[in-house]
């Protein structure tokens, strides 16, 4: 019966689906996520602590957590896991000296037993500069076929001009259960 109401209440209901934006700092979530809520490109400084925002997209409400990539702000995205199932990894695409370090952060993120069934979507950010590395090179650097428990998606986008952005949302929405 639980259950039954609980399915009910996803169809008919105002179900809200909470995505964590991560990324290390500089990578272009903040600019990612304005982009997603007012379509353009907003003047952005670093972010302390995180920029909430809601993000309707095909009839669906997500709630969009955009949290700050300092170093000294990454041990404190695992206070936003709890109902996470779906997470934005954004990449610096033209950041290939600290490639290691987002691999790092992936892979302790994915540990993590809250988001053990996550859906994970890398955005390979910043693709109109010259010299910035494919989504095929991140991709292997990051070594995403290693990932086995959750499924992930790379899509390669420019936040300024906004390409690629809602191709990778979508695959979001593709995997959102109604
Ligand atoms: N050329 C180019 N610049 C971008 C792109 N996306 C973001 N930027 C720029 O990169 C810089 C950092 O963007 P933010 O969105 O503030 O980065 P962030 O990931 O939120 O950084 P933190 O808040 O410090 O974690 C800004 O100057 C953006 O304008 C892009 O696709 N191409
Ligand atoms: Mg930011």
């Amino acid at each position: 019966m639980g259950f039954l109401f609980s399915k009910l209440w996803a169809l008919f209901g105002d179900e809200e689906h909470k995505i964590i934006i991560v990324g290390l700092d500089n990578a272009g979530k903040t600019t990612i996520l304005y982009q997603f809520l007012m379509n353009e490109v907003v003047h952005t400084s670093p972010t302390i602590g995180s920029n909430v925002e809601e993000v309707v997209f095909k009839n669906i409400r997500f709630l969009m957590m955009d949290i700050g990539g300092q170093e000294s702000l990454r041990s404190s995205w695992q206070t936003y896991f709890a109902h996470t199932a779906y997470v934005i990894l954004v990449v610096d695409s033209t950041d290939r000296e600290r490639l290691p370090i987002t691999k790092q952060e992936l892979f302790r993120m994915l540990q993590s037993e809250e988001l053990r069934t996550a859906s994970v979507l890398i955005f390979a950010n910043k693709q109109d500069i010259t010299d910035s590395m494919t989504s095929a090179e991140i991709s292997k650097q990051l070594c995403l076929t290693s990932i086995k428990d959750q499924a992930w998606h790379i899509q390669a986008c420019c936040a300024l001009t906004g390409e690629g952005l809602y191709q990778g949302l979508d695959w979001i929405a593709s995997r959102v259960k109604r």
